[in-house]
Order: structure tokens, then C-alpha cells, then sequence
């Protein structure tokens, strides 16, 4: 009560100022009374023998009394306690208190129920010890003797007792709402709670009652009633509350209700009118609200398992979960001692070097009249980067074109300057260090950094220019392009990028396509056939080379990502992993073709040369799968050492968002691959740039040498594997080959004629020289290539090759072609 009245401080000081004066007399007289009267009380208690015996003798100043009050109070005792109601009379002091407080305005608890209670317990208490002292001393008093001895008379011993119990029953019950689940939930709560919590339920439960009462009016005006009481900007949250049912089970919430009585006698109905009736203005003088605890609790959801969730359930109780590792369970994981220890990797300070560099660089910007404020340096592996604050008014682009001045001062290659340098207020000039340390793959893999990493196909690519290891996730890419010239590190850029995944990821959870026109860069990986490399039903060897295979392949890989996405849909995932794990837990029925599916990373080395020969058959399922295959866990690596415009298509780079470029040849390289200049500032020897679709990050690529490479796939070769290299789905192309064969001739393309002149008179059976020549796109091209192979001027697709033109001159061209007229 106390806290309600702390809680509405102002309210009740604005109450306080529209007291009347007669309001506060009356009100401190009534609080008097009950004092005196309370006191008189107990004093007569103590002395009520000796005291009574001076009744009537108030004006006899010889007698004294021994009450606090003395003969007043001696009066007043003898009157309530021995004439009247006995010891019931302390609540006769009690009621003048409460006038005092509702005189007052002092609504710490509800007047009328307090009265209400005190005047049953008046009636009550004086029969009942009545009943028990049987008139003997002044617990009962007069008045309460004579009625229980006038119901004994009426009603016998046992209906006077029968009385008594029943009336403080019903009003147990009706007080304190007790019924059997009532009492049961209280019992329970008892037992739940601490002892300190129960200490304070008791006390609390009248309000509850209350509470309830009120919540019943609440309900039947309920929406008026929020809304007048909202507009009132009276405790908005009171009716979130109620709402908010859906709060976990045993979550108290506070509501605070309006008081439903006021000091001008109006019940708690009238008060709930008034507050519909009155405007915001006056429902700001209605009586404090007051706090009480509201109870919500919200029954637990029922998990309810529907029959295949039962089905699963039963499966993993009976077989555990499903162990996609279980086929190789005992597969060892390649060990650190495999990869070279290339000694110490310590960087190495030369601070003379970087004296002379800082001397060099502020020097020569001084001569440009760039001033510096503040210049740092951070070593790196291969670089050391001076970061440099220049002063107020200096504008970056005067700086950036200093980079071949700068270059010249330093007599160093590889100098990069980025102004300015993302997310710091600095600009950097990146130079390349004279003894430059090597990043070992042995030192980034036995890193706690990539050993805890928990992404889902970690690649570690190296150091950072701040010397830190520097882990991407080949997943969240999802596709990686690569470029480089030759001999600049792209190729152990590739193998550190398949060592991180093989020294990270089970047989069973990863496959790779290997895709390698050159023939020796991936053909150490030939050894883990069995163990990570997929590839076509009919393919002899899982590394291809030839440009035929790769287009089978790419289809097929497309098959493999149409089939991933059907198998996706229908288990209700939304990737690779949400499946997998669903898999996992027996709720996928392999009988409906589920199965567990491994990430399949493509790796295509000489890109250029792929395109080059097989053009769009090459680059449409390349776009395709760039496209849509990141969810269903296939993903891409393709390196190229020319990265033209014609190579790396708009189409295929848009859809390949992080890049990695070694050292190219030309800055328009860099551009092609970078979309920025760059690249072809790096020094080779791995130092690249990776992309990462936001910002550009100068690397040390970890090197591992290829015999290193060989130790890995030997280690893994010699395991157990499984029976053959996995299978990716059938491809062939005899769709085409049928469509070819149906030629009609009616059916032929306008330009079809043509296109043979241009073919026999150039002996080129090459679709793309048509696409040249005709200005076609290239599946008309492409369309018009198979009606000349289905007529018969040119034989088959041939691979990297062009296809053999079968009419050897013009003339016997226009005999062919008046034949197929007719
Ligand atoms: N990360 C590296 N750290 C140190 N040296 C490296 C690194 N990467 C490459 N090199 C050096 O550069 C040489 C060429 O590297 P790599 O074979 O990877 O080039 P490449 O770009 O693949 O060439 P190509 O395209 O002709 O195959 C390596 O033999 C090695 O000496």
C-alpha cells in the first residue's frame, strides 16, 4: 500500500492542496480519536479490574485512575470493551482511524472494504469469545455475552457454535476466493516458491481478490474503459498487459487497475462510469491507482509430433542419428607433419629500411608540397604499409597521382596507394619489402585461427598486410573468380585453397570437380579419386582435360544442382545445411530419394582456354550454376591467366563476387578482374589482392610447394576410400544429337544457306566465325551449326577442335543445296 502511495507522489500532492480546511480538522480529530481511544484501550486492559469499580465517579477528584487517559479513558474502555463488544472495540479505534484517512484523502488501501470487514469482525468477535469465555472477563463484553447467550437460548450450544463457524467460513470463502483450485494452485505455489515468496503472497491475496472483482467490472466495459483511460495517458501499459498473454508461463506482469471507490460514497460501478463519462481532465482528480501483482500464466505449447516426426524420432531412438561419416569412419584427417616446415617466419624489422622509406615518403610528398601530420607504419609479410595523415587542405587525389613518383623515389616495384584507406581517416602507400618473409601453408593451417574456425568451407588464403591470418569462407562467397599472370602464384593459390578444404572437411562432405586443360596442374589430386572427387558415370578419369567432357560435365553439374533444388523442396529446406540436417535426423526418407549431400566445389584452371574453344557451351551452365547453385552447397573456383573482357564475360563476373588477383599484366587486367587498378602493381610470388565484393585486401598468399601437395593426396589415397569417385549425374548429348538427326528441311534457318557458303568457302566448320560473320547470337549459331551437321556439310562437334567440313567447294555446295530444295 505504502508502494502505490510512493508511486503517485504528485497525485497525491495535488490532493493535498485541495483540502479544506475543516476537511484537515476533522480528518487529524479523527486520527486523534483512534489514538486516545486505542491507548485507552489497552490501558484498560491492564487495569480494567481496579478501574471499573471507579465508574460514575468521574467528577470525584480523590479517585484516581490508572488509565493513560485516565478517567476519560477509563470511561471509554468501560464503555466499548466491558458494556459492549469486548476486545472488538480496538476496531471501533481502528474505523476512526479510517474516517481519519478517507477525511484526509489517504486512499493507501480500499476504505469501504476495510470498513466493511472491521464491522464483521465488531459483530463476530464479541459472540464468539462470548461463546468461549462464557461472559468471564472482557474479551466478549456486555453486548456480546447477552447475544450469544440469546442465540444459545434460541439455537443450543451446538447451532451457537454452528453460527459462529459457518460465518467465519463463508467469509474465509468469499474473502480470499477459496475453492478446492484455488486452494490446490496456492498449495502448489507454497511449495514452488522460496519461503520469502509465500511471506509475500499472504498479505497479498485480499488484493487479489480485489483484483478479480475488478477484472470482472474491467471486462464488462472493457474497451471503453482502455480507450478513456489511454486518452487519459493514465498507465497506457495497464491493458498491454492482458494482452501480452502470450509471456512465458510464470511471468508476473504488473497491472494497475483504477480504484474502484472514492471518498464520495460511489460505489465501484459508479466509479467506473464516471470514468467512461469524464474527460481526461477530470479522470485526472479520480482517486490513486493502485498496484497489485496480476498473475499471468500461459499454458506450455504442446509440441505436437505429427507422424513423421514420430516415424524420425523412432528411427534415430532405434539407429541413433544418421552419420554421414560412417561409410569412412575411420578416415584419418591429413596431419600438420605433411605440409613443410619452412623454418622460421618471424618478421624480421629492418629499421633502417624503414627509416629510409618514411624519409623517402615524406621527402618527396614535402617537394609536391603535401604536407603530413602523422605517418605509421605496419609490416607485413611481404609489404610494409605507411599510413599517413596529411594536413588539413590537402587534397587525396594529389596524392594518388604521386604513386609513380613515389615508385621512382623508392626504386621499389609494387607500390600501391590507397587513398583513402576504407573505414580509417589515413591514406596508405603500400611498399614492398627487400627481404620479404614467405607465408608456409604449414603455419596458417596449424593456426588456432583456422584449426577453431567453425566455417562451413574455410580458405585460408594467408597473411594480411597486418601479419594476421586471414581465413574466407568459400561458402558465404559463394563462387571465387582467380586471376594471374603466369608464374605469379595462381596455381598455388589454387592448391593452398584445396589443401585448406581437404585438411578441413570429411570425404563424405565434400567433393571437388576438377577441371584442368592444362592436364598437370591438378593431376596430383588424381590420388583422392575415390575420396573427393565426383565425376561423370562414363568418365574415365576424374580430372578432365578435354573441352567435350567439361561442357558433359557443366550439364551435368547443372542436372546434379536441378536435382539438389527438387530434393530441397521437397523436404521444406532452404539450403544445404538445413537439409543435411534434417537428413541427419531420420526425417528424410532415402526410399524418396534423399540422400546426404556433400558440397561440390568446381575448380576450373585456364579458364581462357575453356572459353576459347567451347565459347557459350562453356559459359552458359558456368553462369547457370554461378547463378542458383550457391544453396544447394555447389560452388565455384575459376582461374584464368588472361582475364580479358571476352574471357571473363559481364555474365560471369557479376555472378562471381569475391575475386582473387595475382599479378597481371596490365592495369585494364586488374580492372577486368577487380573492376579497379592494382593488380598489376603486386610484386608476384602470391602476393595478391582479394575481393571480397565490399573492399580490396592486399594478402600473402600461404605458399605449399607440390610435393607437399602429393604428401596430402598420398596420405588420403592410401585410406580407404570409397568404391569409385562420386557419381554425378548422367549427361549426354544426344538430345542434340536426335534433333540433329530430325533435321527438316522446311523447317531451316533463313540464313542456313548462307551459313554453308561461308563454311565452305572458309573450310571452317566453327560456330563462332558464323557468329561473326552472320552477326548472330550464338544459339542461333549454334541452331544453324546442328541443321548443317544434320544435312550433312559439316560432321560432328569435335571438341576443342573446329567440326570437319564435308563439301569441299562451292559448286558441289550449290548442287547440295538445290537438292535439299526440292
Ligand atoms: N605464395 C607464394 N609464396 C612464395 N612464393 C610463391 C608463392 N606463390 C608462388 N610462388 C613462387 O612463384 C612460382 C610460380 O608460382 P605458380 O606456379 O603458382 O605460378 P602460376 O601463376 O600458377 O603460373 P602458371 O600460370 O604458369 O602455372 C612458384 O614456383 C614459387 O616459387
Amino acid at each position: 500500500m505504502e508502494k502505490s502511495a510512493k508511486k503517485t507522489p504528485s497525485a497525491a500532492m495535488d490532493q493535498n492542496k485541495i483540502l479544506s480546511k475543516p476537511r484537515i480538522f476533522f480528518g487529524i480529530l479523527f486520527l486523534l480519536l483512534s489514538v486516545v481511544a486505542a491507548l485507552s484501550f489497552v490501558s484498560y486492559l491492564m487495569n480494567w479490574k481496579a478501574d471499573q469499580s471507579q465508574a460514575g465517579t468521574m467528577l470525584d477528584k480523590t479517585i484516581k485512575s490508572s488509565n493513560f487517559f485516565g478517567k476519560i479513558g477509563d470511561w471509554l474502555g468501560n464503555i466499548f470493551i466491558f458494556e459492549s463488544i469486548g476486545v472488538a472495540a480496538f476496531l471501533v479505534a481502528f474505523l476512526f482511524f479510517v474516517c481519519g484517512l478517507i477525511i484526509l484523502k489517504k486512499n493507501y488501501f480500499k476504505p469501504w472494504k476495510t470498513i466493511g470487514h472491521s464491522l464483521f469482525f465488531i459483530c463476530w468477535l464479541p459472540i464468539f469469545f462470548g461463546a468461549i469465555t462464557q461472559g468471564e472477563g472482557v474479551l466478549s463484553g456486555v453486548y456480546g455475552f447477552q447475544i450469544m447467550d440469546f442465540l444459545n437460548s434460541v439455537i443450543g450450544t451446538a447451532g451457537l457454535w454452528l453460527v459462529i463457524l459457518v460465518s467465519i467460513a463463508l467469509y474465509f470463502i468469499l474473502e480470499f476466493n477459496l475453492n478446492p483450485n484455488n486452494i490446490k494452485s496456492k498449495l502448489t505455489d507454497l511449495n514452488d516458491n522460496t519461503v520469502g515468496r509465500v511471506k509475500g503472497m499472504l498479505p497479498k491475496s485480499a488484493e487479489s481478490f480485489e483484483a478479480d472483482e475488478e477484472l470482472e467490472n474491467f471486462s464488462e466495459v472493457e474497451s471503453p474503459l482502455i480507450t478513456v483511460t489511454e486518452s487519459a495517458g493514465i498507465q497506457k501499459e495497464n491493458h498491454s498487459a492482458p494482452v501480452k498473454n502470450s509471456a512465458p508461463e510464470s511471468e508476473f506482469e504488473t497491472i494497475k487497475t483504477p480504484n474502484q471507490t472514492s471518498f464520495d460514497g460511489e460505489t465501484a460501478g459508479n466509479s467506473l462510469n464516471l470514468n467512461l463519462d469524464n474527460t481526461p481532465a477530470k479522470l485526472e482528480n479520480l482517486p490513486v491507482e493502485e498496484e497489485i501483482n496480476f498473475k499471468v500464466e500461459v499454458a506450455k505449447p504442446v509440441d505436437v509430433l505429427d507422424e513423421s516426426d514420430l516415424k524420425s524420432q523412432e528411427l534415430v531412438d532405434k539407429h541413433g542419428y544418421y552419420d554421414h561419416k560412417l561409410d569412412l569412419a575411420k578416415f584419418q584427417m591429413p596431419t600438420i607433419d605433411l605440409l613443410r616446415d619452412y623454418g622460421n617466419e618471424e618478421i624480421s624489422i629492418n629499421k633502417d629500411e624503414l627509416e629510409e622509406n618514411k624519409n623517402k615518403i615524406v621527402g618527396l610528398l614535402k617537394n609536391f608540397n603535401v604536407g603530413i601530420a602523422e605517418i605509421k607504419a605496419t609490416i607485413g609479410p611481404t609489404v610494409t604499409l605507411y599510413e599517413i595523415v596529411p594536413e588539413a587542405g590537402i587534397r587525396v587525389a594529389s596524392i594518388k597521382k604521386l604513386q609513380d613518383d613515389i615508385a621512382l623515389n623508392l626504386s621499389a616495384l609494387g607500390i600501391r596507394i590507397i587513398a583513402p584507406m576504407p573505414g580509417k581517416g589515413t591514406i596508405g602507400i603500400e611498399v614492398p619489402r627487400k627481404n620479404p618473409s614467405m607465408v608456409s601453408m604449414r603455419s596458417v593451417i596449424a593456426s588456432q585461427k583456422f584449426q577453431n574456425t567453425d566455417m562451413d568451407l574455410p580458405v585460408v588464403f594467408g597473411k594480411t598486410i597486418s601479419n594476421e591470418i586471414f581465413i574466407a569462407d568459400l561458402a558465404k562467397m559463394p563462387h571465387l573468380l582467380m586471376a594471374g599472370a603466369t608464374g605469379q602464384g595462381k596455381s598455388v593459390g589454387i592448391n593452398a585453397i584445396l589443401t585448406s578444404l581437404l585438411y578441413k572437411k570429411h570425404p563424405s562432405e565434400l567433393k571437388f570437380v576438377m577441371v584442368d586443360p592444362k592436364k598437370v596442374e591438378l593431376s596430383l589430386y588424381s590420388k583422392i579419386e575415390r575420396h573427393y572427387l565426383a565425376k561423370l558415370p562414363d568418365g574415365e578419369d576424374a580430372i578432365i582435360t578435354d573441352t567435350h567432357k567439361v561442357i558433359n560435365t557443366l550439364n551435368s553439374l547443372c542436372i546434379e544442382m536441378d536435382q539438389r533444388y527438387d530434393l530441397l523442396k521437397n523436404a521444406f529446406c532452404k539450403n544445404l545445411k538445413e537439409y543435411n540436417k534434417k537428413f541427419s535426423e531420420r526425417k528424410l526418407n532415402p526410399e524418396n530419394g534423399h540422400r546426404y549431400l556433400p558440397y561440390i566445389v568446381l575448380v576450373v584452371d585456364e579458364f581462357a582456354d575453356l572459353i576459347m574453344t567451347a565459347g557459350k557451351e562453356v559459359e552458359l551452365p558456368i553462369a547457370r550454376l554461378a547463378q542458383l547453385a550457391r544453396a544447394v552447397g555447389i560452388h565455384l573456383i575459376v582461374a584464368t591467366q588472361r582475364p580479358s573482357v571476352n574471357v571473363i564475360t559481364g555474365m560471369i563476373k557479376a555472378n562471381f563476387p569475391a575475386r582473387a588477383a595475382f599479378r597481371v599484366i596490365s592495369s585494364v587486367d586488374s580492372r577486368t578482374i577487380l573492376d579497379s587498378p592494382g593488380a598489376d602493381q603486386l610484386i608476384g610470388k602470391g602476393d595478391m589482392l582479394y575481393f571480397n565484393g565490399n573492399e580490396i585486401m592486399r594478402l600473402q598468399c600461404a605458399f605449399v610447394d607440390t610435393p607437399e601437395v602429393e604428401k596430402i593426396a598420398e596420405f588420403i589415397g592410401e585410406q580407404k576410400g570409397y568404391a569409385s569417385a562420386f557419381m554425378l549425374p548422367e549427361y549426354s548429348s544426344e538430345e542434340n544429337i536426335s534433333t540433329v538427326a530430325a533435321f527438316d528441311p522446311n523447317e531451316k534457318d533463313v540464313l542456313f544457306e548462307d551459313a554453308a557458303r561461308i563454311i565452305v568457302s572458309t573450310q571452317q566448320g566453327s560456330t563462332s566465325m558464323l557468329q561473326r560473320q552472320l552477326k548472330l547470337g550464338y544459339n542461333r549459331a549454334g541452331r544453324i551449326m546442328d541443321q548443317l551437321e544434320a544435312s550433312g556439310v559439316v560432321g560432328g562437334f569435335n571438341g576443342a577442335k573446329a567440326r570437319e567440313v564435308l563439301i569441299s567447294d562451292l559448286n558441289s555446295l550449290e548442287q547440295f543445296l538445290e537438292g535439299l530444295r526440292k
